[in-house]
């Protein structure tokens, strides 16, 4: 993760269309006061969890298709969750290994009740075959194996995930210089912790070193809030609903500039208040306020990472 620190650091430091505002933060940290407005995992009641290595299995079926919602007006993040968890209810071993090799298009629209195409499904069914092929071939078909495996450690979690299945690589080329982003891969680690409560699966004794997963909800948020601004011609396009490309300055300095300014955030509350927060909880508090608030407009990037 201290990748994702130091290339995203690097990134606002030399961004042209998006600004971390010190002043926007320092607002926000004092609107806030000493804690942050707690928001419960799962706080919309529509995961799976059976305290078991099936919450597992699902948690990584979800965060590999965790991304790209927008495309359909009527479909967001809690179609996903809600519909593998009634998927898992009705039939235990829909997501077993050699299963999730085999899934067609229709096949998961049919799972998740949906009635038209999936945005970028051809690839939501490409990752789902790669989790199925890679948890067969180095997890005895288990995603709790590869969890046992990490140490407790989050860091390590991330770092398995992105070796092991390389649709979880989230990363961009800005200016010649590589940039990490890891959102589903950190998201999946911060998952098992909110979902298991900091314990079993979820026990991870570096938690904090998890940074923001950058999507398009937060930095929505974060420029409502006046912690980010946007140049003129980015203002613009995002207000228009152009589709910003994958991979341009643009779509890279929003996701990097608001990793670094959550964790600007994070440096600023412990300097004041003295207290450990982690960016996991600033980001569920934020990505709550986003989604609660449907007039915000978010950039549209397509892309498999978010
Ligand atoms: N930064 C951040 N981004 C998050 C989440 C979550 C869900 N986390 C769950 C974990 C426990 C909670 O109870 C949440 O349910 C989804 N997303 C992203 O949002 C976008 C979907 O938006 P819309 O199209 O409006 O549904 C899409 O990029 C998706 O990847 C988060 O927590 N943080």
């Amino acid at each position: 993760m201290e990748e994702v620190r130091q290339t995203t650091a690097w990134v606002a430091a030399h961004a042209s269309h998006v600004t971390v505002d010190p002043a926007g933060i320092e607002k926000v940290v004092e609107s806030i006061g000493s804690s942050i407005p707690k928001v419960e995992w799962d706080f919309e009641g529509i995961h799976f969890f059976d305290g078991g290595p099936l919450t597992v299995q699902y948690l990584l079926v979800l965060d590999a298709l965790n991304f790209c919602f927008w495309p359909d007006d009527d479909l967001d993040y809690d179609h996903l969750a809600r519909g593998l968890k009634e998927a898992l209810e009705k039939d235990k071993s829909a997501f077993d290994a050699d299963r999730l090799q085999k899934y067609t298009g229709p096949q998961l629209r049919n799972l998740l009740n949906w009635p038209r195409p999936l945005p970028l499904e051809d690839e939501r069914i490409r990752l789902l075959h790669e989790v199925g092929l890679e948890l067969e071939k180095s997890f005895d078909g288990n995603a709790s194996n590869l969890v046992e495996s990490c140490g407790k450690s989050a860091a390590e979690l991330v770092t398995l995930v992105t070796r092991h299945f390389p649709g979880f690589r989230d990363h961009s080329v800005y200016r010649g210089r590589q940039v990490f982003l890891y959102k589903r891969a950190q998201i999946f680690a911060a998952d098992l912790w909110g979902a298991f409560k900091g314990q079993g699966y979820g026990e991870f004794y570096d938690i904090s070193s998890i940074t923001m997963f950058a999507d398009y909800i937060v930095p929505s948020v974060l420029r409502q809030l006046g912690v980010l601004k946007y140049s003129s011609t980015l203002a613009s396009s995002i207000e228009a609903n152009s589709v910003i490309a994958s991979g341009t300055e643009e779509e890279v300095e929003l996701r990097a500039c608001s990793v670094y300014a959550v964790e600007k955030m994070r440096e600023l509350m412990n300097k004041k208040w003295g207290k450990q927060v982690l960016s996991a909880e600033l980001d569920l508090w934020l990505w709550s306020c986003g989604v609660q608030c449907p007039s915000l407009q978010h950039h549209r990037t397509l892309s498999i990472y978010y």
